[in-house]
């Protein structure tokens, strides 16, 4: 920021800007720039960052899943092709991703509402719905949640993995992906004047795919002009983050005001952890409520329970990144609901939180992780 408060473009010296834009349009971006500094843009427009409140920052609300659609067992042919019953929600609990209707949290919108309804009952204040092209982001539909809900909502830019890109995208240059990004967090998604106000969140494999990659770049060069915040799905092996934020180092990105999600599901090694959150993202845990024995995506991992997400936050504050931790349920299938037995998006103020106070975290910690930190991830530079 200049001292008058406007926004100070940079000279274009950084590669990772340079010869991008034409000049008019780039003037149009740093206009609106100045305009977003200091604020969080949520559907419903700019606001002051202090009115968030407690924010998850990793959920979808309205999404299809069936990009990762899982065939079951021989035996389970028949369950996963039926509607979803009652009896079944164990079964489902354990295999998530091998019922069709399960993917569809699309048709879930009265639900999610009343939904959001207890999240603000159970003192939350803002959610970052991560969904983006590739799995069906909606932000109409976001924009009515916020509005009859009060909760802020936060709609997310840019491309999910690569499974899900298009032989369109796929031919995209770079300079054409970063401009459909800036143009969904300046102009708006969908073909709406509806706003996105992070990128992410950008979708990875493992390895990381060539396209991908050219994603990733357009991600640090469209964050380098926006000052805004990103979020990165890192792909299901340990050394997948660190590549994910060398690749954006080296576009020029802004490490410190990215969100590295998943880390439940993909770190375990403690050293590894340590040597990982020194890069300087926002460490995310984000799968609070998924509990499974076998997670299909890698049967290698084994993933955690709740109390073992509790600890490895207990050991990221006691090894001193409490400014850097951030939380969610990452609620992409319809049986993570309460409508169909499940958590919802208020378990994590409703159980997680004492726990945490009951594990080392105090109330201060517990308020960064759920407020400060969020808050200022948010916030455009
Ligand atoms: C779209 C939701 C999503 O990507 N969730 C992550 C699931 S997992 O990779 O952690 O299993």
């Amino acid at each position: 920021m200049s001292s008058s408060g406007s926004y100070a473009v940079q000279p274009a010296t950084n590669p990772a800007r340079e010869g991008h834009f034409a000049p008019g349009i780039f003037s149009g971006h740093q206009k609106a720039m100045s305009a977003l500094s200091g604020k969080v843009q949520t559907v419903l427009g700019p606001v002051d960052p202090s009115q968030l409140g407690r924010t998850m920052t990793h959920e979808h609300l309205t999404m299809t899943f069936e990009c990762c659609y899982h065939a079951p067992t021989q035996g389970d042919k028949t369950i996963s092709e039926a509607p979803i019953e009652m009896k079944n929600l164990f079964w489902l609990k354990q295999n998530p991703y091998s019922s069709h209707e399960n993917l569809l949290l699309c048709q879930e919108t009265e639900a999610v509402r009343e939904e959001l309804l207890f999240y603000r009952r159970a003192g939350g204040g803002a959610i970052v719905e991560n969904t983006t092209a590739g799995i069906s982001r909606d932000v109409k539909i976001l924009k009515r949640l916020a509005k009859e809900t009060g909760v802020h909502i936060v709609a997310g830019a840019g491309f999910y993995v690569d499974v899900t890109h298009s032989s369109e995208t796929r031919k995209m240059t770079v300079e054409k992906l970063t401009d459909i990004i800036v143009n969904e967090v300046l102009h708006g998604a969908d073909g709406s004047d509806i706003k996105c106000g992070v990128i992410g969140e950008i979708g990875t494999s493992w390895p990381i795919t060539d396209s991908e990659k050219k994603v990733l770049k357009a991600t640090a060069h469209a964050q380098t002009q926006l000052g805004c915040p990103v979020i990165i799905h890192p792909g299901r092996n340990p050394a997948a983050p660190a590549a994910v934020v060398q690749i954006l180092q080296e576009a020029g990105g802004d490490i410190s005001k990215t969100v590295m999600s998943h880390l439940d599901r993909t770190i375990f090694d403690d050293g590894e952890l340590l040597e990982f959150a020194k890069m300087g993202s926002y460490l995310e845990y984000d799968l609070f409520g998924t509990e499974m024995l076998n997670y299909h995506y890698n049967l290698e991992v084994d993933m955690p329970s709740d109390s073992q997400r509790v600890k490895k936050l207990a050991f990221l504050v006691a090894e001193g990144y409490e400014d850097k931790i951030v939380i969610a349920h990452d609620i992409h299938t319809k049986n993570r609901l309460v409508k169909y037995g499940g958590h919802g998006y208020s378990h994590i103020l409703n159980n997680i939180v004492p726990k945490m106070l009951t594990r080392g975290i105090d109330q201060n910690q517990v308020d960064k992780i759920l407020i400060e930190n969020p808050k200022h991830w948010l916030t455009f530079n």
